[in-house]
């Protein structure tokens, strides 16, 4: 049927799917398809600009390198939010944060596979540490991410203020919010993926270095419109480029198109809710009521903040955060129409962002149809204790603020804290893992889909809660972790 076969299908260039395709083609004698809905590149030469440049975020309107999609945040709280459309998915255009998940968030996690122990391993593999390197006993020095700080004498005025700030309030400081002890909290300086200025993604770490390799494919502006099956097996995904729809054969699937996209193509396929597949129209192949259900992600509240001077424009996006219980404060450096082209001009704004929210959201289709944007609900703030916590964050922000050393800033007056409600982009765990035992779980510990063969998800859909730390160093390393288990040849 298919005009086309690969040992391996993967779906979705992104920051998992990246690391995946490269991981499993390390076998010579396995052959990887890498499926991308955005623009592919052949060599790392050929990846623009704007993709490479780590002051600022390529993911304003009209952007040729993002998806978007409306979102309820909360009940009468719309946003339209981004998500990476191009090879290297959304840490291709993210902010370059790149912190480690806690030992504690991990409690969370299958131990079976997915233990601190057993995890810490792929983290340090998979990053050259510029500034701690192989002397730091957390950190690796032949992995392919390259992580780095912001020098102290580098520092922007508005970071060097607040860490002051923060200090002097009694915070721990922490020259490395990558080794597990950060995780009691504190302020540290942010670890980025970021070298020489260049936002590395997976795509230019991973893939694009060894994109020449025989039995390695990669096929841009290729959606995957729905997965094959013959009785529970995978046997192809029926893809769409350029308008034409076609098949690639194959009896091993990875899903890694991203925490909206994924639960979108299981559900397009008929794995999921059988009353959602049913309303589809579409032939129920597993009964999985997870799908889509129960994601989480990090609220985020926007502090407007009066800047006094002009500052350096070249400077990351966010340089240091504080912990502080539940709360990350973000001293973003500069105003978002200065890192994000093409936005109206605003404050300059702090975030306080919820890192264990109790929220969880869920999205579900609209239609079969793979380019129409599915219904997502993130349900924020509904309980009272994440209001509190985030009432909190917001209060602690403006006493930084207000504090001697912060005097580059001040705090307008806003009656409402809760006014500017928005998302972190850190959506996690759309078709999570788990024990069997628990209903809502869609992946066992190795990352099958349950009641199918042949068909895995890699990518953050697959972690069972958003980390309490950024998800990108997380996703990497997870990725990683379940290409080793799928049979990649990783050297550790
Ligand atoms: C603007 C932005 C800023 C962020 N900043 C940070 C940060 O600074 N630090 C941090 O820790 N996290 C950050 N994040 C989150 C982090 O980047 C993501 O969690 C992570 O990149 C997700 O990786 P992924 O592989 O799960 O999905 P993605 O990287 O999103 O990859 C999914 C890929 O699949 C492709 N795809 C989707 N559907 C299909 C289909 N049907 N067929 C074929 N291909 C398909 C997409 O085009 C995309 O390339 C940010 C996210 C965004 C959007």
């Amino acid at each position: 049927m298919g005009i086309e076969h690969a040992d391996v299908i993967v779906v979705g260039g992104g920051s998992c799917g990246c690391v995946v395709a490269s991981r499993l083609s390390e076998n010579p004698d396995r052959s990887v398809l890498l499926l991308e809905a955005g623009p592919a590149f052949s060599g790392v030469a050929d990846v623009p600009a704007a993709l490479l440049d780590a002051s600022t975020l390529p993911i304003g309107p009209g952007s040729e390198w993002v998806g978007t999609y409306a979102a309820e945040l909360a009940a009468d709280v719309s946003r339209t939010i981004a998500r990476g459309r191009v090879l290297g998915g959304s840490g291709a255009v993210n902010g370059g944060y790149f912190v480690r998940a806690t030992p504690g968030d991990f409690d969370a996690w299958p131990q079976s596979v997915w233990s601190f122990d057993q995890v810490l391993p792929f983290y340090i593999g998979s990053e050259t540490d510029l500034d701690v390197g192989a002397t730091g006993q957390w950190h690796g020095s032949r992995g392919p991410m390259p992580v780095s700080r912001t020098r102290v004498q580098d520092r922007h005025p508005v970071t060097a203020a607040f860490v002051e700030a923060a200090t002097n309030a009694g915070f721990l400081f922490h020259e490395d919010l990558n080794a597990p002890d950060a995780a009691v909290g504190g302020v540290g300086v942010v670890p980025s993926n970021i070298r020489d200025g260049v936002r590395v993604s997976a795509a230019l770490a991973y893939l694009l270095p060894v994109v020449g390799k025989k039995n390695l494919r990669v096929q841009g502006n290729t959606t995957a419109a729905s997965l094959i099956f013959k009785g529970s097996k995978v046997i192809g995904v029926e893809i769409i480029a350029d308008g034409v729809r076609s098949v690639v054969e194959s009896d091993t699937v990875v899903i890694s198109a991203g925490a909206v996209q994924t639960p979108a193509l299981l559900l397009r396929s008929g794995v999921g809710p059988s009353e959602s597949s049913a309303a589809l129209g579409v032939s129920v192949i597993a009964d999985s009521p997870g799908v889509g259900q129960g994601f989480s992600d990090h609220p985020e509240v926007a502090v407007p903040v009066v800047t006094t001077n002009e500052f350096p424009t070249a400077s990351r996006a966010l340089e240091a955060v504080l912990h502080a219980g539940d709360v990350e404060i973000r001293p973003y450096t500069r105003r978002f129409d200065r890192l994000i082209s093409g936005l109206p001009a605003g404050p300059h704004v702090f975030g306080v962002g919820l890192m264990r929210s109790t929220a969880r959201g869920s999205i579900a289709l609209r239609s079969t149809d793979p380019f129409e944007a599915p219904d997502v609900r993130y349900r924020y703030l509904e309980s009272e204790g994440d209001r509190q916590a985030m009432r909190g964050g917001v209060a602690l922000v403006r006493d930084l603020i207000a504090s001697p050393s912060m005097a580059c800033a001040e705090v307008p007056a806003t009656d409402d804290p809760f006014a500017a409600l928005g998302t972190s982009l850190h959506l996690s765990g759309s078709a999570r893992m788990g024990p069997e035992s628990d209903p809502g779980s869609v992946l066992d510990d190795h990352c099958r889909v349950r009641g199918v063969d042949g068909v895995f998800v890699i990518d953050t859909s697959a972690f069972p809660v958003v980390p309490s730390r950024g998800p990108h160093a997380t996703a990497i390393m997870f990725a990683e972790r379940a290409a080793a288990l799928m049979g990649g040849d990783q050297a550790q």
